[in-house]
């Protein structure tokens, strides 16, 4: 069963374990002693694989250097980062060994858990200066500085990784893992890195309070003659029908996108998958200030849901409506694991678009190889990710082009105005400005009808908004007592108002601006619901 040990018997193969999740390691270092190989650990590792029988040399030993600033520097070290960062070459190593390092082949390390903590800051448990010291810096820094020595060397960054690698390891001639399980080793490394540097950014700006948002009206100058350079992403099978011819472009752009995405797996996407994928992110990036999932169908969505876990989001936007959802296109604001894979792949999908997916994510989900997954890369709400205003969008009609400024302004707090006498209940102050996201991204003219973060009922593509109304609140059903309800256009009658009266929805948000907005206002005082204005109009046609 044992492969070579190492490739040469007077330099054993060394590698560095600095984790803290240990499940799996102590099997994973016990082996790799057997086969031959040398292993260094920073404190807490080493001390765990030495109750477990493996014998771990300490980093210490190595920088002559104790851990220092309570932890804050273990592995920054020129010694430690020279051993993982050498390249193979005489000069490189002849180098390292002057400066008193040993190189490294495989580095196992894995990062404080900040997300796990975040939650208990937030469940009030910890400080603020707790939460800060569950920071990785040294862990990020050595995964990032193995990915980019997969030349001459391995990283793990996760448990699931183990078995298989030390299977390649065991039957490989040189004793390491192959060039290209290395290379891809690096890339998982620096999607985790990605992943978590995001999620530490996310947590940060929260503190900071909200993002300004982005300016309402920024002039742009639009040019005498415009000139256009796209470059060909695909040729679909066909357009938007069978007898329709249909291709992809890709212009350069800033931030996640459904052309500039990676294609994981699936059938060849067709022109109506791409559209209502970016569709779908362009919803889902909306959210993404929490765990967020959308499900669209032709190009309109049919579920949208916000929630504490990502499996939770997906699992409330599923049943928002789970007929609709059938055979529709999802996207996620954060990186599908195994758990969220196991639900999606409950349920026909078409497309799913993520930040990232898990390597368990992908295992679950390449069961279902016609299945389209698209990794698009850390996603952002508009008003942050245009934060100057000045991108713009393009449509064309026959004999012409649209060209607009992208409509990337949320809500602005300060120039909301109650303008009923019941003003809204705290509670449902996160539901309105969740409802109002979401009809921003529905045709017009659109109502959205939503609760506790997931959507009732979507009326959209009407052209009448109370026909829009009767939609969103027939498919809401029952659960429309105690909603709210967002309107992307204002009101030219009371007549919604009073729908959502007769249903019991709490509170609605809408621009305002009506001629008559005197007689909804006086309906929803009627009925003792709150109404606000955004004073921001969100038609999208
Ligand atoms: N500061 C450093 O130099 C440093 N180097 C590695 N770490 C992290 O420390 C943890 C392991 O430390 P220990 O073996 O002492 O329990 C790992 O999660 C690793 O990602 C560090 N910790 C924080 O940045």
């Amino acid at each position: 069963m044992s492969g070579p040990a190492a490739s040469n018997e007077s330099v054993p193969r060394r590698a560095l374990f600095s984790v803290s999740r240990t499940e799996g390691l102590a099997a994973l270092a016990s082996e790799l002693v057997r086969l031959g190989w040398e292993l260094w650990a920073t404190e807490g590792t080493g001390r765990h694989l030495q109750e477990a029988g493996v014998p771990v040399r300490p980093l210490s030993e190595l920088t002559g250097q104790v851990s220092m600033l309570g932890g804050r520097v273990k592995t920054l070290h020129p010694r430690v980062f020279g051993g993982v960062l050498a390249r193979p070459s005489p000069q490189d190593l002849a180098e390292l060994e002057q400066a008193g390092g040993v190189p490294f082949d495989l580095v196992v390390v894995n990062f404080y858990p900040f997300e796990e903590r975040l939650e208990r800051y937030r469940s009030g448990e910890l400080t603020l200066a707790e939460l800060v010291e569950s920071m990785d810096i040294g862990g990020p820094a050595l995964a990032r500085a193995a990915a980019k020595n997969f030349a001459r060397v391995a990283v793990l960054t996760d448990p699931s990784q183990y078995a298989a690698v030390l299977d390649e390891i065991r039957h490989s001639p040189h004793g390491l893992p192959a060039d290209a399980t290395r290379v891809r080793l690096a890339a998982e490394a620096v999607r985790r890195t990605a992943r978590y540097d995001a999620v530490i950014a996310r947590a940060l700006q929260q503190e900071a309070g909200p993002p300004a948002a982005a300016p309402q009206r920024v002039e742009v100058s639009f040019p005498e003659r415009l000139a256009l350079e796209a470059t060909r992403w695909l040729v679909a099978r066909y357009g938007e029908n069978p007898h329709q011819a249909g291709a992809v472009y890709r212009v350069p752009v800033q931030g996640a996108s459904v052309p500039w995405g990676q294609v994981l797996q699936g059938k060849e996407l067709s022109y109506n998958n791409v559209a209502d994928a970016a569709a779908a992110l362009d919803l889902v990036a909306e959210l993404s200030d929490r765990p967020a999932a959308v499900a669209i169908k032709h190009a309109t969505p049919c579920g949208a849901a916000v929630a504490d876990s990502l499996l939770q989001a997906y699992q409330l936007a599923h049943d928002a409506d789970p007929v609709s959802v059938f055979g529709g296109v999802v996207a996620v604001s954060r990186p599908v694991d195994g758990m969220v894979a196991e639900a999606m792949a409950r349920t026909f999908l078409e497309v799913i678009v993520a930040p990232s997916f898990e390597p368990e994510a992908l295992e679950v989900l390449s069961k279902k190889p016609r299945l389209r997954l698209i990794e698009v890369g850390p996603i952002e709400p508009p008003w942050r990710r245009d934060g100057d205003g000045s991108s713009l969008e393009v449509r064309s009609i026959f004999g012409g082009l649209l060209v607009q400024q992208v409509d990337a302004v949320d809500w602005v707090d300060g120039e909301l105005r109650t303008v009923t006498r019941q003003s809204v209940p705290e509670r449902l102050w996160p539901d309105l400005r969740f409802a109002w996201r979401v009809v921003k991204h529905a045709r017009s003219n659109a109502i959205v009808v939503a609760r506790d973060g997931q959507t009732l009922g979507i009326g959209a593509g009407q052209t009448s908004r109370i026909d829009a109304a009767r939609i969103a609140i027939e498919k809401a059903g029952e659960k429309a007592s105690g909603a709210v309800l967002a309107s992307d256009g204002f009101f030219p009658f009371s007549d919604v108002v009073e729908l959502a009266a007769e249903h019991g929805i709490a509170a609605i948000v809408q621009p305002g601006g009506s001629m008559r907005d005197q007689e909804s206002i006086a309906a929803a005082d009627r009925a003792g619901l709150a109404m606000v204005f955004t004073g921001i109009r969100h038609f999208r046609h």
